[in-house]
């Protein structure tokens, strides 16, 4: 489903001077499978899950889903190949503090034709399933395991074929993080959706199907979790 070929990355430092933080040379992972990004700060994790996601542009290379390389496509078709194809949950969520936890998950709806007023149910659902209480006037008002939980919620909004989380445990005690775990394995292995998280955590790491290690903008090792 995604076949990543020669990709690179690079940002301008202080000096306006170009350093490369991603160089990959292959990369291929099927849906079906929990996918565990691992490697120390600062090795580019976050960077790489922003080029799949198509949000980061690649210097060069080929990223490759189920056929659409989308390093190819200008950003516009690459923004709507996001929104069709992609659930993203980032690392320090991304939401908007004076929405209730119910809009916050209906934000993506505000970029499409549909309309929220038929997504409220799903919404709802969703914050129910992850235990956040939608009641809440102002997502402010939540503690910041419940607001993680409400990004994941609005990242599985539109039901994507691929979700790209970041961290999705880290603000999370164990038994939250049980739950989280036990949603990202069945989007996975039960639904058929392709799930890559970036974690640290020893949980999830221990619940992945496949294991990457980044290190220094090189996959180190591709292995199979126990
Ligand atoms: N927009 C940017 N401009 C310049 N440098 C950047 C930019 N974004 C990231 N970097 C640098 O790229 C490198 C990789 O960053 P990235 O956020 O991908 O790392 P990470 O592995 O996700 O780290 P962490 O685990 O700490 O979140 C870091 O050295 C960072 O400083």
């Amino acid at each position: 489903m995604l076949d990543l070929c020669d990709v690179t990355v690079t940002f301008r430092d202080a000096a306006r001077s170009r350093f490369t933080v991603l160089d990959l040379d292959h990369l291929t992972a099927q849906a079906g499978a929990l996918v565990v990004l691992t490697g120390s700060s600062g090795s580019g994790k976050t960077t790489l899950m922003h080029a799949l996601s198509g949000l980061l542009p690649v210097d060069r290379g080929h990223i490759v889903w189920n056929g659409t390389d989308i390093a190819a496509l200008s950003e516009g078709a690459r923004d709507r190949w996001r929104r069709d194809h992609v659930g993203l949950m980032f690392q320090d969520f991304h939401l908007i503090e004076e929405l209730s936890p119910l809009d916050n998950v209906l934000v993506p709806a505000w970029f499409t034709r549909f309309r929220a007023g038929p997504l409220r149910a799903r919404a709802a659902a969703l914050l129910a399933d992850f235990g956040v209480p939608a009641d809440r006037r102002r997502l402010s008002d939540l503690s910041r395991g419940e607001r993680q939980r409400t990004a994941f919620a609005r990242a599985l909004l539109f039901d994507p074929q691929v979700l790209l989380a970041d961290e999705p445990t880290a603000s999370l005690d164990a038994q939250a993080g049980a739950l989280v775990i036990d949603r990202l394995q069945r989007l996975a292995r039960d639904d058929g959706r392709f799930v890559l998280v970036v974690s640290h955590d020893p949980a999830v790491i221990a619940a992945a199907d496949r294991v990457l290690h980044l290190s220094r903008g090189h996959i180190a090792q591709a292995a199979q979790a126990a």
